[in-house]
């Protein structure tokens, strides 16, 4: 008997952060794609073959010319994009090195206190995974 195809759309991406220069604060990346006039975590669909965590950190430096060390996974999303289910894997990942170049997929990238990425993020889903971040940095969660 065949199983039925998993149809799933297979991504994966990270919840980028590093301490702000000016004051040792964390602050967090979140990406403006012009396609959608939308503010998102860094992220995108595997290659095939490709292990989760290794698209999450190709998707980073594609999308924001960082280049990352990975943490602990933090929550998984689902949610249904273009009539297919998605499932979209996440890891904490601190910025070590960034060199931003716009393109026509990613047109800017803000860097912003867990509170204003918090605000910023379009999705309402994407939103939990702040907490999720300040947590594993063992730092205290954001209002609202
Ligand atoms: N980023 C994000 N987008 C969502 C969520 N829920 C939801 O309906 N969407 C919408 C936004 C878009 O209209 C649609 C597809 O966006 P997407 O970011 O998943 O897909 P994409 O193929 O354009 O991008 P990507 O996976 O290559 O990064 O899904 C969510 O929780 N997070």
């Amino acid at each position: 008997m065949s199983t039925p195809k998993d149809t799933t759309v297979q991504a994966a991406g990270c919840v980028l952060w590093r301490r702000s220069p000016a004051t040792g604060e964390p602050e967090l990346c979140l990406i403006h794609r012009p396609k959608y006039d939308d503010w998102s975590w860094p992220k995108g669909k595997l290659k095939r073959g490709e292990e989760a965590l290794a698209g999450a950190l190709r998707e980073v430096a594609e999308e924001t010319g960082c280049r990352a060390v990975p943490g602990p996974e933090l929550s998984t999303q689902r949610y249904r994009a273009n009539g297919r289910p998605k499932k979209v894997r996440y890891w904490a990942a601190e910025a070590v090195s960034c060199a931003f170049s716009p393109t026509d997929e990613v047109d800017r990238v803000l860097w912003l206190n867990p509170a204003a990425a918090r605000d910023r993020l379009t999705q309402a889903h994407d939103r939990p995974l702040v907490d999720e971040l300040l947590a594993v940095l063992h730092l205290p969660r954001t209002a609202g």
